[in-house]
């Protein structure tokens, strides 16, 4: 079987047999809050659709795996790991698109694959509208001031207080970036970030389990379904444990044929749950938003390229768009991975435009707050119960290194199975700076392919044209290692990647200002490869 059915719309045949024929779906379902799958609900075929869409919000973390029943019926089974990111998400539309919906261009996988070809990359950016916000809006303080206090909160719907509105429903916002600025309108309950801090976040330090491989069926036809990247997951499935792989070999020489190839675990460590779904073997789908797909395009094209993942373009599954990419994983066995989410600044400056023109406070954001620390809202903020997404931001971005650092660590998980997001007061230099030994094992060696690959990428950055063109926020470093050395940083995330009015440039070092539309992206390398300097032996 070749790597294109790998993950595809499943069916299994087998030898003589007709598609699905004895398959079934096993769903093991935990918490969103914890790592390990614990309740199993078996599937039939034809219902597993559904019932994944409408459990997209644990759809991550997931892998295949096929065994072979003691009556010759090969049983797919499929453990979905609860993630360890936030909320579901059905769209993911790009800042300062107030329509959540679009209509893009979906190109066939031939068409994917010749968009590879930057020399045919034709698609012009069309998230250049965003007005230059320097000098047009008078006086803009940097902290937002919250909500008259004396306002009354009346219920669930979205309520105007004095001049706000109040969201409720922050899950109908966009992960784009959209929300809680005045965004727009989406179908309810379907897009939210899912805090590590928030009831639906993760447990910190929790652990999990890994399938380490996965099957495909050489001789006989194998797809997995699309919409459900999986995982044979089982409570003696212990990271390490070699049972499941005995149980493979053992169906490679079964009367089926079916051959296995190595699987590597995929972990979602941060972002908008529901926003991912496997794609043919080695690549990601992550959910249609149109200025990742304008960056992603361009990146290709530019000196950036290496340091980013491969971009193919967008396809559709199931009714949704998705921009379809590497999954940076893919060549790793049992890595440990980081996400570090870069620059000083973590909404763009066309957020806080629209937080003035139409505010609404986040009742889900006064909770996130409340619960890393319920002396944080204000007086106003607390009768209220609610705050706005620009203030909440800002708050998150004190508590953490981002302010003082210019980045932030979101979520380690390491190799021996353990994960850990709860960096929300990780503020400190010494802090970081044990979260980091801790995540590179003290190892040197490790230590020194980081490092030299940020160097690398601090000098592709600053002479990328995509870099000093755009004003990059919320994006992310995804450092990923294993322990035979290999180590490798990519950067990740530009749904809130947005290119200047030219002929506007960034330094990404000047500290920010409003209008100035400043990241602080390179200040925050600068500083995190300090941090990794000081930490090789002898420094
Ligand atoms: O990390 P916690 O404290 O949970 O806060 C999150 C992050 O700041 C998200 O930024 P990022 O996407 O850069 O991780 C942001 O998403 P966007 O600003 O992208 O939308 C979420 O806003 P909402 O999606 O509005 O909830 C916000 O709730
Ligand atoms: N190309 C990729 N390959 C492997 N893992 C990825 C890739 N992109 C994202 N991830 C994983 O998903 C997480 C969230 O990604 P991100 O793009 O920030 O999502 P969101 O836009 O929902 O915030 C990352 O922390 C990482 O663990």
């Amino acid at each position: 079987m070749d790597k294109q059915a790998f993950l595809d719309d499943v069916s299994i045949e087998r030898n003589g047999g007709g598609p699905g024929m004895g398959v079934q779906w096993g769903v093991v379902v935990g918490p969103a809050h914890s790592c390990p799958a614990k309740e199993e609900i078996v599937i039939p075929t034809g219902a597993k659709n559904s019932y994944l869409d409408n459990r997209g919000s644990i759809l991550n973390s997931v892998e295949d795996s096929a065994v072979a029943d003691s009556s010759d019926n090969t049983v797919v089974r499929s453990t979905l790991r609860a993630q360890m990111t936030k909320t579901p998400a059905i769209a993911a539309p790009c800042p300062n698109k107030g329509d959540k919906s679009h209509s893009s261009p979906v190109v066939s996988k031939k068409q994917i694959f010749s968009s590879t070809d930057p020399s045919k990359q034709q698609h012009e950016t069309q998230c250049s509208n965003i007005s230059d916000s320097s000098g047009s809006s008078g006086i803009i303080p940097r902290l937002i001031v919250t909500c008259d206090s004396r306002s009354s909160r009346t219920g669930p719907k979205a309520t105007a207080i004095s001049g706000f509105s109040f969201d409720i429903h922050a899950d109908e916002e966009s992960p784009c970036s959209d929300s809680g600025f005045g965004g727009s309108p989406i179908p309810p309950l379907l897009f939210r970030k899912l805090s590590n801090s928030s009831s639906v976040g993760l447990s910190p330090a929790s652990s999990f389990e890994e399938s380490e491989d996965d099957f495909t069926g050489s001789d006989m036809e194998l797809n997995t379904h699309p919409a459900a990247p999986q995982m044979l997951c089982s409570p003696d499935e212990i990271p390490g444990s070699k049972s499941w792989k005995k149980v493979k070999t053992m169906v490679h020489w079964s009367p089926f044929m079916v051959s296995f190839k190595k699987r590597y675990p995929w972990v979602q460590l941060a972002g908008h749950a529901g926003n991912f779904q496997a794609g043919d073997y080695g690549k990601l789908l992550k959910r249609y938003c149109e200025c990742e797909q304008q960056c992603l395009q361009k990146l290709m094209a530019d000196p950036l390229r290496p340091f980013v993942p491969g971009y193919y373009g967008v396809v559709q599954r199931d009714e949704q768009d998705y921009n379809l990419m590497d999954d940076l994983l893919a060549d790793f066995d049992s890595p440990s991975i980081m996400d570090c989410k870069m620059g000083s600044r973590t909404y763009l400056e066309e957020e806080l435009v629209k937080a003035r023109e139409r505010p609404q406070l986040r009742r889900d954001m006064y909770e996130k707050m409340v619960e890393v620390d319920p002396t944080a809202p204000t007086a106003e903020e607390r009768d209220q119960q609610g705050v706005l997404k620009p203030r909440y931001m800002q708050w998150r971005e004190t508590l953490s290194s981002t302010a003082t650092l210019g980045f932030r660590i979101e979520g380690i998980k390491k190799a021996d199975g353990t994960c850990n997001t709860s960096f929300k007061k990780t503020k400190h230099r010494e802090q970081v700076k044990a979260a980091l030994e801790d995540f590179v094992d003290r190892n040197p060696q490790i230590l020194k392919s980081y490092l030299q690959r940020l160097k690398e990428l601090r000098m592709v950055l600053e002479k990328s044209e995509f870099f000093r063109t755009h004003e990059v926020v919320g994006s992310s470093l995804l450092f990923v290692h294993e322990e035979t050395g290999q180590a490798q940083v990519w950067m990740i995330d530009f749904g809130k990647t947005v290119p200047l009015p030219p002929p506007r440039t960034l330094d990404h070092r000047t500290p920010w200002v409003e209008g100035n539309r400043e990241d602080g992206y390179l200040w925050g390398l600068d500083n995190l490869i300090d941090i990794l300097m000081d930490m090789l032996p002898g420094a």
